[in-house]
């Protein structure tokens, strides 16, 4: 599958086109709306998300609940975007008493995205660098998990880092008494944490460092259960399963670095305590008791769950700003205050969920092909075989 989107942060709307989805997946509206619903969320966030409140639309490539084989097309309409109607017209001259945005923000993509594409008004650059985008990349994900999610893949997150208040004691959902539960519990927490204390101090690093004009990042956690042997492939780095999540974890805006399993420990641990020992038993099949690699060994999953961290940096737009030059008058300028999220982490963990659903969908879809939910079926029902007779 590929997908193409476009659309602008205060324009009228985003869009995507998704192509290669086979046919008959039956898909569920509802289950798109409240990814979406769950990106807006999160304690930190700014005057923007009480304004919008995103739903998708689909135009095309489904028909009652059914995926039909042709291209899918969604939208999310910008409420915002009658408030900016005159200052993002597509065509026309531009208003005399419009107000050009000549002063880049350190951390954002407005000087260099000016420089690069030649743009005086750095608002052609920040409209489509804006993780506004990550909205229609949600609604994208939330239909590519619905294929998984029949195959009985799923995917979690929590966050375990915001500022200086660590998790240090991570529970993952599979590791939780009660799975549900533990979900339940994530998705009420207004910065997803599973346990209170930490969600309380959490809260209070984000309130005190918003108070002080500042912004703040975090470190994010994603967990794939349900994932079968054999998705991805060593056989050419682009097949490389790891590789291809690492691309779509480090796409989301802010997000800084990304690691897999032990991840950068790796490299201080000797390998008898990095790699993960190999046993068999009749009723379980080959089996771990440790998972260090976090799911993926050769570039391919290895059955156990898939563990990602991302580290999201803090928001670039501070209502302290940092030194910065008009691109103008070549200038310092004085701080002017801007609408900002202070804290977007809760929301970055929904989006990379989202946006790594997408590329393990594809990852399946190249694995057990086919023009229709059918044959997908086939050829996962004669994989299991194989794989219980190894
Ligand atoms: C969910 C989410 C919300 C964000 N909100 C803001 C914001 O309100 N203000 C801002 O300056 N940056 C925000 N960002 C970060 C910028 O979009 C990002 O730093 C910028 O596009 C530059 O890209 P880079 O940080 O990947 O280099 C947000 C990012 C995410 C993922
Ligand atoms: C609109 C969203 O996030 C935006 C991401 C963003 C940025 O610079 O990345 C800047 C802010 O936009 P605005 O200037 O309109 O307030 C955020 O609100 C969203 O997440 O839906």
């Amino acid at each position: 599958m590929r997908y193409l989107s476009a659309g602008e942060s205060h324009g009228p709307e985003l869009t995507a086109i998704i192509e290669g989805m086979p046919a008959n997946f039956t898909v569920n509206l509802d289950e798109i709306n409240f990814q979406l619903s769950r990106r807006q969320k999160g304690h930190g966030r700014g005057g923007r998300m009480k304004i919008e409140k995103d739903q998708a639309l689909v135009t095309s490539g489904i028909r009652f609940n059914r995926t039909t084989g042709a291209p899918i097309c969604l939208k999310v309409i910008n409420r915002d975007w009658v408030n900016w109607e005159d200052k993002m017209a597509h065509f026309g001259e531009p208003l005399e008493n419009i107000e050009l945005v000549s002063r880049p923000r350190p951390g954002h993509a407005d000087l260099s995205g000016g420089i690069k594409y030649q743009q005086r008004d750095l608002r052609n650059i920040l409209e489509r660098a804006s993780a506004r985008e990550t909205t229609i990349r949600v609604a994208v994900g939330g239909l590519a998990r619905q294929i998984l999610e029949q195959f009985g893949i799923k995917i979690y997150s929590h966050v375990l880092q915001i500022g200086s208040v660590k998790e240090e004691n991570p529970v993952r959902p599979f590791e939780a008494k009660d799975t549900a539960e533990w979900a339940n519990k994530v998705e009420e927490s207004p910065v997803r944490s599973y346990n209170s204390n930490t969600e309380k101090r959490m809260m209070d690093e984000i309130d005190k460092i918003k108070a002080e004009g500042d912004s703040v990042g975090g470190i994010i956690e994603i967990i794939i259960t349900g994932a079968p042997v054999g998705l991805g492939s060593y056989v050419h780095w682009e097949h490389k399963l790891d590789s291809k999540l690492a691309t779509a974890v480090m796409s989301v805006q802010a997000i800084k670095a990304v690691e897999f399993g032990l991840g950068f420990k790796v490299g201080e641990r000797p390998g008898s305590q990095v790699h993960d020992a190999i046993y068999h038993s009749e009723e379980a099949g080959f089996y771990r008791n440790t998972n260090h690699a976090g799911g993926i060994e050769g570039g391919m999953t290895n059955g156990e769950p898939i563990i990602i961290r991302a580290a999201m940096k803090p928001i670039p737009t501070l209502y302290k700003p940092l030194e910065s030059v008009d691109i103008e008058t070549k200038q310092a300028f004085e701080a002017s205050i801007e609408r900002s999220d202070a804290c977007a982490v809760p929301a970055a963990a929904v989006v990379v969920e989202n946006a790594v659903a997408w590329e393990l969908a594809n990852c399946f879809l190249d694995k057990f092909s086919g023009d229709s939910v059918e044959e997908i079926k086939q050829q996962v029902a004669a994989y299991q075989d194989l794989i219980d007779n190894y």
